[in-house]
């Protein structure tokens, strides 16, 4: 199965994105945390800057909104190219109608699920996504520590995915490093966002080995 290692630019240089982009050339994604202070106690960017990291960045977009009213932004997320756009559960009225309107605009639907919400109600849904991101912290900050209790989640979306036969991506953000990107690979997890164990480094491309390969030797074959 594929490994995908996407750099979260949360623990890049603000005012420096462009060249921090450089650093990254050998990750699959750039993953791109947009926070507005209500959905999570903190900000950083909105619209305007995913615009302009879409024009410079060789690399696809993965962006992960944590913002409340999904389904008024996210289409306009969409728009700017990028090639996903992650929301959270809790922050769509209809999370299957913003699912829907981000396929058609031409980007991968992904929902996201934070530490607390259940997976259950998502199961059956699975075909209207394109990835399930299961937060392995709370969402908000940076640097803080994995959370292995959320790992059955992952199981259950594992499960769900091959009785139904499904490609989808399933991606775990927050304190993925070389010690626990193996403890989310055995669960099932595909795609791993990391921010502080790869822009947190003085060699970007080798940590981005280090956890791929970590990633790699837990990974199944299936
Ligand atoms: O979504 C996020 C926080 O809400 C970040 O992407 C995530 O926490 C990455 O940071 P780190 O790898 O340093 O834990």
């Amino acid at each position: 199965m594929t490994v995908r290692i996407n750099p979260s630019i949360l623990a890049a240089d603000f005012v420096d994105f462009a060249n921090e982009l450089t650093r990254i050339p050998t990750a699959d994604l750039v993953h791109v945390d947009v926070m507005d202070n209500h959905f999570v106690p903190n900000l950083t960017f909105g619209l305007p800057m995913v615009e302009r990291l879409q024009q410079v960045s060789e690399l696809p977009l993965d962006v992960h909104l944590m913002l409340e009213d999904a389904d008024r932004w996210a289409p306009g997320y969409a728009e700017t190219g990028a090639y996903s756009v992650t929301f959270h559960a809790e922050a769509a009225a209809d999370p299957v109608a913003v699912a829907r309107r981000l396929r058609e605009i031409g980007a991968r639907a992904g929902i996201a699920l934070k530490p607390g919400t259940a997976v259950d109600p998502y199961l059956d849904l699975l075909p209207e996504f394109d990835q399930v991101l299961v937060m392995t912290v709370e969402p908000g900050f940076g640097g803080q520590s994995f959370m292995d209790s959320v790992m059955p989640k992952l199981e259950r979306l594992r499960a769900a995915r091959e009785a139904a036969g499904l490609d989808v991506w399933l991606q775990v953000d927050g304190g993925i490093s070389e010690k626990t990107i193996g403890i989310a690979a055995e669960a099932g997890a595909d795609t791993f966002v990391a921010g502080s164990s790869v822009f947190g480094t003085d060699d970007p491309v080798a940590a981005i080995a280090t956890l791929r390969a970590a990633a790699q030797a837990h990974t199944h074959a299936h």
